[in-house]
């Protein structure tokens, strides 16, 4: 079982649409995924179209005293999705007040039963460096940057870079960052000096590298999502359809070589 972490503090860029672009790749390559929605706003929950319990979810998994069988909701065969909801937002008041030692170790914990389980674990984050991201980066393999071509997208992703260091020293010495990954991509855009430097301090501050693949900015995304399709089913043979099939080529490759 690889746990992959979809992560960026500023909010707003790609981190559900690469979450949910990864699941449906996994499960179109026969892989059997859980997606576990760390964000309070849900839409990665959301967009999977199915119903769940708003009081079961992943802000009652790591502040009480449940397994993961208690809030999981079965969406198919490939599919489970541990789902979010907006309590999530009190998450680093309620751990503090709970004087909980090791917080950042629940996640990981309440995994430990389910490797058998999955091919492959997918976890969404919220804009920020929390507790959820915290538990997201220990219980992680590797970490996607998501961003888009433009400098604030690349803001701040130092910090990001010092917590995955701090992760990796305390919690998790195996933890990598895949790469960045740019979305929303325009060809017609000529990357500029500062944005190409940009990019490269950022991957240097993250220790990795920008993907290849960039996936481009594409209405039937949005559609997809609106419809709660698959953009493999909903549009199978459009470009943005490959962009995301090649970035997830790009991705196993290198977590194979690992
Ligand atoms: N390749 C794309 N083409 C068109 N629209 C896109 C593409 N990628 C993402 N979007 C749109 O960009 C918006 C922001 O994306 P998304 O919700 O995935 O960001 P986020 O980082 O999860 O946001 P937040 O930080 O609020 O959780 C969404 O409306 C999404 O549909």
């Amino acid at each position: 079982m690889k746990v992959i972490t979809v992560t960026n503090q500023k909010g707003g860029t790609g981190k559900t649409t690469t979450s949910l672009f990864l699941k449906d790749a996994l499960i179109e390559k026969g892989k059997k995924v859980l997606l576990i929605d760390l964000d309070q706003q849900a839409d990665a929950s959301y967009g999977t179209g199915v119903e769940y319990d708003p009081s079961q979810t992943t802000y009652e998994l790591l502040t009480q005293d449940l397994n993961l069988d208690d809030i999981l909701v079965h969406v198919n065969d490939q599919l489970d999705l541990a789902p979010a909801g907006n309590q999530m937002a009190k998450l680093d008041v309620t751990l503090t007040q709970d004087h909980m030692l090791d917080a950042q170790f629940i996640l990981s914990d309440k995994l430990e039963d389910y490797k058998n389980n999955y091919d492959y674990v997918i976890i969404d984050t919220p804009p920020a460096l929390s507790m959820a991201v915290m538990n997201a980066l220990t219980a992680s393999d590797t970490v996607v940057v998501p961003t888009q071509a433009d400098l604030f997208s690349l803001k701040g992703l130092g910090d990001l870079g010092s917590t995955v260091a701090a992760i990796k020293r305390r919690s998790n010495p195996k933890l990598t960052i895949a790469g960045i990954l740019i979305g929303r991509y325009n060809s017609r855009t000529i990357f500029s000096k500062a944005m190409t430097t940009a990019l490269t301090e950022a991957a240097q501050s993250l220790q990795t590298h920008v993907f290849e693949t960039k996936i481009r900015e594409a209405i039937s995304v949005k559609e997809s999502q609106n419809a709660f399709q698959s953009i493999f089913e909903y549009d199978p043979k459009s470009k943005v359809t490959h962009d995301i099939s090649n970035f997830v080529d790009e991705l196993l490759g290198e977590l194979e070589n690992e």
